[in-house]
């Protein structure tokens, strides 16, 4: 299911929250809406769900103007960051209510529960209440219930938002492998860039009430199309007025053609790589090197530094 954005603009008073937005999202695609806080990624979300409206413009789900439906006729299933479950019932009982509002028969009904329960590993919490699941837990349960109603269109606001760095990490993973098998359009919100380079197909740069860029992960990482986006999604320094990645500047021991001279000031390992401040005549650079090389160089040392080719 295609969506498609045009022209869409959100002012709330004086202030422009979206200014004319043009996006498509193609059908069966995992999709990131990235950006800082207070870009309109929420806001956008909302206007697709149909939880807002917008001033002008038109939303269109699967090639029918969905801009005056309301959320229910619009075949979509949404998941937030605060998700709210019914504390009184069962994780079972959480993920059938869709169905049953549906009044679907109890068979079909158990069959679809017992099949997104194994597809998000709660099986065995079938019979819990929420408040006995974990909060990692909690979001698949608040997946599988919108996934029961079969969405053409699932939307995700941050729904990892709330959980630790190791839950983030599992259950992003687990998104990708849960899209690669049902499908479903997928539109998530995410200010965590290394989220969206994991797991999205494409990554809408969002800042400002304006698109920057749209793309693939590499496409954005390899050719982003201004420095914002640039900055965005990766480390950055400046080199020569330049602004290129750490790890693009090649460090040299001796002068070299086109190289600039500084002096090591900091030097940091993490793992595999070492990461080095160096003070030329001009400016601060970060460099990032891999390997055993880095671990020759010392602070004061003199160095060399190769620009990254344009
Ligand atoms: N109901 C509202 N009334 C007034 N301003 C609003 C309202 N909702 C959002 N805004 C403003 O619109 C802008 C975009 O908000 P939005 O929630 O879409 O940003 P976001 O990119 O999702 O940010 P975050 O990552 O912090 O959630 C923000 O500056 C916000 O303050």
């Amino acid at each position: 299911m295609t969506i498609d954005v045009r022209n869409v603009t959100k002012r709330y008073g004086d202030f422009v929250a979206l200014d004319d937005i043009n996006l498509t999202v193609q059908s069966g695609a995992l999709t990131a809406l990235l950006g800082p806080s207070g870009g309109g990624k929420s806001t956008l979300l909302r206007i697709i769900a149909g939880l807002d409206t917008a001033d002008s413009g038109v939303v269109s789900i699967d090639g029918s103007d969905a801009t005056k439906l309301p959320p229910q006729k619009r075949n979509v299933g949404f998941v937030f960051q605060h998700y709210a479950a019914f504390k009184h019932m069962s994780v079972a009982k959480n993920v059938a209510f869709g169905l049953e509002i549906r009044k679907r028969p109890k068979k079909e009904i158990k069959a679809k529960v017992d099949e997104l329960l194994a597809l998000v590993h709660l099986t065995q919490f079938a019979d819990r209440l929420p408040s006995q699941l974990s909060g990692g837990q909690r979001q698949r349960m608040a997946l599988a219930r919108a996934l029961a109603v079969e969405p053409s269109v699932l939307l995700l606001d941050e729904p990892f938002g709330a959980l630790d760095a190791k839950v983030r990490k599992e259950l992003r993973d687990w998104l990708r492998r849960l899209h690669d098998e049902v499908h479903v359009t997928t539109v998530f919100v995410t200010h965590d860039q290394e989220e969206a380079l994991e797991v999205a197909d494409e990554i809408v740069v969002i800042n400002d009430g304006r698109i920057e860029q749209v793309g693939s992960p590499d496409q954005l990482y390899d050719e982003p199309a201004n420095d914002f986006v640039m900055s965005f999604l990766g480390p950055v320094t400046t080199l020569e007025g330049r602004l290129v990645r750490p790890h693009d500047i090649d460090l040299s021991d001796r002068s070299v053609g086109g190289a600039v001279a500084g002096r090591i000031q900091r030097s940091t390992r993490v793992g595999f790589e070492t990461r080095f401040e160096v003070r030329t005549h001009a400016e601060d650079v970060a460099v990032s090197v891999t390997g055993a090389h880095g671990r020759t160089l010392r602070v004061g040392d003199e160095v060399w530094l190769v620009p990254p080719a344009v």
